[in-house]
């Protein structure tokens, strides 16, 4: 259930504006990769190119490659759809589908796929909700709205979906910014939890949360507003953050700038 992800020469684009410039990277599988940076610098646009979802936007379109486990992920042919079906995402927001219930929350993703049979969407359901961490918090009241939860437990019931379709990789856009510190907390031990199963790709803009939940670090920059974003450098999150390569990476995470 984890796959390996190579990133090779990709520029990103929306329209005529290269937001990102060259990026080549790997993200090992069952380990979590952190990606920080000043904003603006195109960590969030990067992170989506990843699973297709750049190309919802207008104009958004990529040069370069990216393949999961070797299967270029925008060869001719490869469905979108069953690319982001295979690498999750979870937003900055919590955001349940607001008319639906927890369970329908959980299975939301399955039953588009076809799945009817109760006892699967059972299994599934508190299967995800165990990974996520929040089955015993919610088992009594599967029929309430999704809505109805704090906002950790709705971003615990977000991650619960994501991992209900079972995907290879899980992208998350600072998962934790919209959380107070406790569910931060209940977030961040829930990502050290996944990588057990998954790929995890973490945007944060908390570099202790990167120290604290990250095994590979990157750093991405901008040389000046409107220009593209860069991967600086990328290492073991340790190295990252007691001896980078780079001088604008030291600056960058002692706090001089961004
Ligand atoms: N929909 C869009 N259309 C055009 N330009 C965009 C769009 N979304 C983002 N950009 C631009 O792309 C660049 C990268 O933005 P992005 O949001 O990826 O950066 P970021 O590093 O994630 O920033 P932050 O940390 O503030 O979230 C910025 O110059 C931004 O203005």
């Amino acid at each position: 259930m984890s796959k390996r992800v190579d990133v090779s020469d990709l520029h990103v684009y929306y329209g005529d504006f290269k937001a990102v410039e060259d990026v080549t990277m790997t993200i090992a599988p069952r380990s979590v990769t952190a990606f920080i940076g000043p904003s603006g610098c195109g960590k969030s646009t990067f992170l989506r190119t990843l699973n297709r979802m750049h190309e919802v936007t207008p104009g958004g379109r990529v040069e370069g490659t990216v393949t999961l486990d070797s299967e270029d992920l925008y060869a001719p042919g490869v469905d979108p759809v069953a690319v982001r079906r295979t690498i999750g995402m979870v937003f900055q927001r919590p955001n349940p589908f607001p008319t639906m219930s927890i369970r329908n929350n959980v299975l939301a993703g399955l039953r588009l796929n076809g799945v009817k049979e109760k006892a699967t969407l059972d299994e599934t359901m508190e299967r995800s909700l165990r990974a996520a961490n929040l089955w015993e918090e919610v088992k009594d009241r599967l029929g309430k709205p999704g809505v109805s939860l704090s906002g950790g437990q709705q971003q615990r019931l977000c991650i619960a979906r994501a991992i209900a379709v079972e995907p290879q990789v899980l992208l998350m856009d600072e998962p934790c910014s919209a959380l107070d510190p406790i569910s931060t907390l209940a977030i961040e031990d829930l990502i050290g939890r996944l990588k057990a199963d998954y790929t995890v790709v973490v945007v944060t803009h908390n570099m202790q949360q990167a120290a604290r939940v990250s095994d590979s670090t990157a750093f991405f920059n901008l040389a000046a507003t409107g220009k593209p974003g860069r991967l600086v450098e990328m290492n073991d999150t340790a190295t990252i953050f007691s001896t980078p390569s780079q001088r604008v990476t030291e600056d960058y995470i002692s706090g001089r700038f961004g």
